[in-house]
């Protein structure tokens, strides 16, 4: 079973199509990242998860419940920027919205000074949110966010717009809950932060998943080896020569070719048994940026399918 599950899921805003037959899996306890350019479709699925629009048509299942709204207790909902009442302190607006999950007395102010600790506010608890710093206000509202300890949390824009020492805090925090086997969605244009902190990842492209997997999964079927020829010597002629599978080659220029990390022995083999001189064989490795530009660059569609397949189960 998974945390959220979407088959076939289709919104059209009046004439427009934000997601197109979009399908996508996050297990349980996984931290899952979604990717995708300005307009990409990101938000509709968030809001489409939330229950605060419907789906036009397809399925979507939010902890097990095709009713999403059934599911609302058990989410965590961060913004990307958060509202609050700046006159209230940041600890009687958690106690306020404590008592409206239910957690009351001692028990809700034990739970909110263990939460303000959580989001390390603790110092700041007594001061009017409006003095608060744009970092603060985003850990405040993750704490807001982890009340009622939520089964599943959806972070749009966690660390948008944050000083790289206030990004960083949150990253800590989010690693923690990670750790702790949370379910987290998190909406992000930031690669490298993705990177670290989700375990599988999807690449929207104009309401589709262009790409998507487990992000070890991703990299590593994506590395590739440059092999530098001595220069008297064409790759063309070589590979052709060494009958090195099409399907192997990412790359070709004159005295240089790339090819797949997995196919490396094989190709060395060739080499070998063919007495070519090399000058050199170097590792390249990819980043989650490489595989974000060729996902979402038109042109990269049209490149060998071995450069860009989709290795996750999403459509
Ligand atoms: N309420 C709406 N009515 C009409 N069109 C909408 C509405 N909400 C979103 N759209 C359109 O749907 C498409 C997807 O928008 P969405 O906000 O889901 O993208 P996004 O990936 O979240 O973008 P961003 O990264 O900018 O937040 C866009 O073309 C957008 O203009």
């Amino acid at each position: 079973m998974y945390a959220i599950e979407c088959l076939e899921l289709t919104k059209v805003y009046k004439s427009l199509s934000a997601l197109q037959n979009l399908t996508l899996r996050v297990e349980y306890g996984t931290s899952f990242g979604l990717l995708g350019e300005n307009g990409a479709g990101k938000s509709t699925l968030v809001r489409l998860i939330m229950g605060f629009i419907f789906p036009t048509s397809g399925q979507l299942r939010v902890l097990g419940q095709e009713h999403v709204a059934l599911a609302h207790a058990k989410i965590g909902y961060v913004h990307e920027r958060p509202i609050f009442d700046p006159h209230v302190s940041g600890k009687r607006y958690l106690i306020h919205l404590s008592r409206l999950t239910g957690i009351r007395g001692v028990d809700g102010v034990k739970c909110v000074d263990e939460m303000l600790r959580r989001v390390n506010l603790q110092d700041v608890a007594n001061r009017s949110i409006g003095t608060y710093s744009k970092g603060m206000q985003q850990r405040l509202a993750l704490a807001q966010a982890l009340l009622a300890d939520p089964e599943l949390l959806i972070l749009d824009e966690p660390t948008s717009g944050l000083d790289p020492r206030s990004q960083w805090e949150i990253r800590q925090i989010i690693q923690g809950l990670r750790q702790e086997g949370k379910t987290i969605l998190i909406c992000s244009h930031y690669l490298s932060e993705v990177e670290a902190l989700c375990d599988a990842i999807a690449i929207m492209d104009k309401g589709r998943v262009k790409l998507s997997g487990s992000v070890n999964d991703l990299l590593q079927s994506k590395q590739v080896v440059e092999i530098v020829l001595a220069e008297h010597l064409s790759a063309c002629d070589v590979v052709s020569s060494l009958a090195i599978p099409e399907e192997y080659i990412v790359t070709m220029q004159a005295h240089t070719f790339e090819i797949q990390a997995r196919a490396q022995s094989i190709v060395l083999d060739k080499i070998v048994q063919g007495h070519i001189p090399l000058i050199s064989l170097n590792p390249l490795n990819q980043s989650l940026e490489d595989l974000y530009v060729h996902a979402t660059d038109q042109e990269a569609s049209s490149i060998p399918p071995h450069s860009l397949s989709n290795a996750g189960g999403a459509s």
